[in-house]
């Protein structure tokens, strides 16, 4: 089937476009993009995208889709579609899954079972070490063969430095990212929010923003020895915005992504006690999110990924003490990032648009994706900048219901989610 998206206004960051066009896709790849396309010739499908926003399709390199082990959180089929609601056509899932993904037959199940039940392309992120335990090297050459794009621990930090050594000079030998989750676990002990006035307040034992920064400082130092690809997971204060900008004035590879609630959130949102704000690392000052939105505004966080983290209603529907950290994304992010970075005058659309497609694709090397260039893969995000809608979980894809942006109004939201000439979203529904 042939598609034909016709009178939108086509933002294309990494060739530098910003036009009303049309995009003609066939064989699930790019044709043509340009005025007034003619397709009278052949079947096809129309979009009439006349007032809408055509984007390359939104990539997210920070998913937790769960699957194999924790199905009640979420799954592959119910994950991806969350994506494709949230307007993403590709999304790396972190190997935190029960077995840990640390082997080539792991990766090769994720893989399959994408396929298979999936509605959006899945990109696997092997582990660095076994079992996530920080004691031994993954089969990381053989997770590299199979299909991951990185790896990484993400959900705990790897505490030997040596260990972390080693495997930056071995992802070298691929030249694939590492991927830090950076936290010192003794730094953190038993806290469950930022440490500050607010933790005081609301009586909640604090994580100082330490436990973040002395692991973004030593990886940035390992990443110098070593010269490896380092991507900083999910940072949220000042300190490592900081630490992160002098890594790439020194010319390091290393790069770096934010949350949408990291940088609409702070600490504050915390005093209702919805254990949905219970996040690793936690929501920080006004003072760190302002920050984060400098980082994202000079270049030095690279992308926006959402961490999308997916619990049951049972298990965050305790005491915020005993409450598992995370929160999830897919189907907020965009929403967040148009109104918190958009429309406040932080990222024009272009900037904030290439956060999501060109930037991902470019550091963790996604072969045709992340642009609308003729003969890359058809891939779309639509969306209506006058639709309004307020968040409703009752209409979510994911299986959790972790968000602390319910009953929150967002604008200009996708309406169509397009993977490779197939469209997987329209309307808001699947
Ligand atoms: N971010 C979180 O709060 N939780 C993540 C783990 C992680 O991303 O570190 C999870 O797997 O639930
Ligand atoms: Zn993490
Ligand atoms: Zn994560």
């Amino acid at each position: 089937m042939n598609l034909l998206i016709r009178g939108g206004r086509v933002v294309d960051p990494a060739n530098n476009m910003d036009q009303v066009a049309d995009i003609y896709i066939t064989n699930g790849k790019i044709a043509s993009v340009g005025a007034q396309i003619d397709v009278s010739r052949h079947d096809c499908e129309v979009i009439d995208a006349q007032g809408k926003w055509v984007f390359p399709g939104f990539i997210d390199m920070h998913v937790h889709l769960r699957e194999p082990g924790y199905e009640a959180k979420e799954t592959i089929a119910t994950g991806t579609r969350a994506a494709a609601r949230g307007g993403f056509t590709s999304v790396a899932c972190m190997p935190n899954t029960n077995p840990v993904i640390d082997n080539r037959a792991l990766v090769e199940f994720v893989k399959a079972k994408a396929l298979a039940e999936g509605v959006v392309h899945v990109f696997p992120i092997g582990a660095i070490t076994k079992g996530s335990r920080g004691e031994e090297l993954a089969e990381i050459g053989d997770m590299y063969q199979a299909g991951a794009i990185a790896i990484s621990d993400d959900g705990q930090p790897v505490a030997n430095a040596q260990l972390m050594r080693l495997a930056m000079q071995y992802a070298m030998m691929f030249d694939i990212p590492i991927i830090s989750h950076c936290e010192d676990k003794q730094l953190v002990a038993d806290g469950v929010m930022n440490e500050g006035y607010c933790s005081t307040l609301f009586g909640l034992r604090g994580i100082t923003r330490a436990a973040e920064e002395i692991m973004v400082a030593r990886d940035i130092l390992l990443a110098e020895v070593t010269g490896a690809k380092l991507h900083i997971a999910h940072v949220s204060t000042r300190g490592s915005v900081e630490l992160v900008r002098m890594a790439k004035k020194k010319g390091l590879r290393v790069t770096a992504e934010a949350t949408p609630h990291h940088f609409t959130l702070t600490e504050e949102a915390v005093g209702n006690y919805d254990t949905s704000t219970k996040v690793n690392p936690p929501l920080r000052s006004a003072e760190d999110v302002q920050a984060v939105k400098e980082g994202l505004k000079d270049g030095t966080i690279d992308i926006i990924a959402t961490d999308h983290a997916p619990h049951t209603v049972e298990e965050k529907d305790v005491e915020y003490n005993y409450a598992p950290f995370g929160m999830i994304g897919l189907e907020t992010a965009w929403g967040l990032i148009y109104e918190e970075l958009v429309e406040k005058g932080i990222l024009d659309l272009k900037e904030a648009v290439a956060k999501l497609t060109v930037r991902p694709a470019a550091i963790f090397g996604l072969q045709g994706k992340g642009s609308l260039t003729v003969g890359y893969d058809g891939d779309i995000t639509i969306i209506d900048p006058a639709l309004e809608e307020t968040v409703n979980p009752d209409n979510f894809a994911s299986k959790a219901r972790n968000s602390a942006f319910i009953g929150r109004r967002l604008k200009a939201l996708p309406v169509y989610t397009i993977v490779q000439g197939k469209i997987v979203m329209n309307n808001r529904t699947l």
